[in-house]
């Protein structure tokens, strides 16, 4: 659960376009068409084929832009496997899947602008730029611990354990300086982190109560912070 890297120019930390330097960066964002996608509107579906890979942009409106990434089982329950947000790319599984088939549903969580590009313009691209290659490697690698951890903490922990530590490794990534600690950059709905750690509604909503009241969290309006990062951090590590 360590810190990433601080990004270069304005692209937060961590996300593919911050790991480019700026020429490569500015090939990149030359590629492709531009278009926004609506607070709310998937524009990855699951079980779909598809040969685009998309770049989340800027926000187009005051929230910060972010996107879902959800699986849907086929007795309708939905999980929420990952939060991208803007410099992140999307939709690079279909592109090496032999079939070319969508492994999840992609929601964009605010207005944002996506930059789709098809599959062989980004593939040559990638030829192009070995160390763009290794960066969306490095991304595809990170993307999986986080997923792992997920798991294993499915097996180890309560929920109120799982909830501190997604939480406590959401805000060391995403997390901007609010008072002690920090406040998540992206709007997620307690409901929201549950499904991010296989928890029900109800439990979820139960491990928060329980973790606001030792005041370990805050909520105000899908805001998430932590006041004390080394208590969260103490509460996710104990069980
Ligand atoms: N566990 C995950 N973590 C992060 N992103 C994911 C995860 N699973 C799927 N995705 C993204 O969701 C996209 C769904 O379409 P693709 O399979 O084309 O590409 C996938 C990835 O970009």
């Amino acid at each position: 659960m360590t810190g990433r890297p601080q990004p270069p120019g304005s692209w937060l930390r961590g996300t593919f376009l911050a790991r480019l330097d700026t020429d490569t960066r500015g090939e990149l964002l030359r590629l492709g068409t531009s278009r926004t996608i609506s607070a709310g509107a998937s524009f990855i579906t699951q079980g779909m084929h598809g040969s685009d890979v998309f770049l989340l942009r800027a926000p187009t409106g005051p929230r910060a832009a972010f996107a879902k990434v959800s699986g849907v089982m086929a007795n309708g329950s939905e999980t929420l496997l990952a939060i991208r947000v803007a410099g992140d790319v999307v939709g690079e599984g279909a592109m090496f899947h032999a079939d070319g088939t969508r492994s999840a549903t992609v929601t964009a969580c605010a207005d944002i602008a996506v930059q789709s590009i098809a599959r062989d313009t980004f593939l040559g691209f990638l030829s192009t730029y070995p160390k763009a290659y290794f960066a969306l490697c490095a991304l595809i690698s990170e993307c999986r611990d986080f997923a792992n951890r997920r798991r294993l903490d499915f097996a180890a922990y309560s929920v109120k354990a799982r909830l501190a530590r997604v939480i406590f490794e959401l805000l060391t990534v995403h997390g901007v300086p609010h008072g002690h600690g920090k406040k998540l950059g992206i709007e997620l709905s307690q409901e929201e982190l549950g499904k991010l750690v296989g928890a029900k509604p109800d439990s979820a909503r139960d491990a928060m109560r329980r973790l606001r009241a030792e005041g370990l969290v805050q909520v105000r309006y899908r805001g998430v912070s932590a006041p004390d990062l080394d208590a969260l951090l103490a509460a996710a590590e104990m069980d």
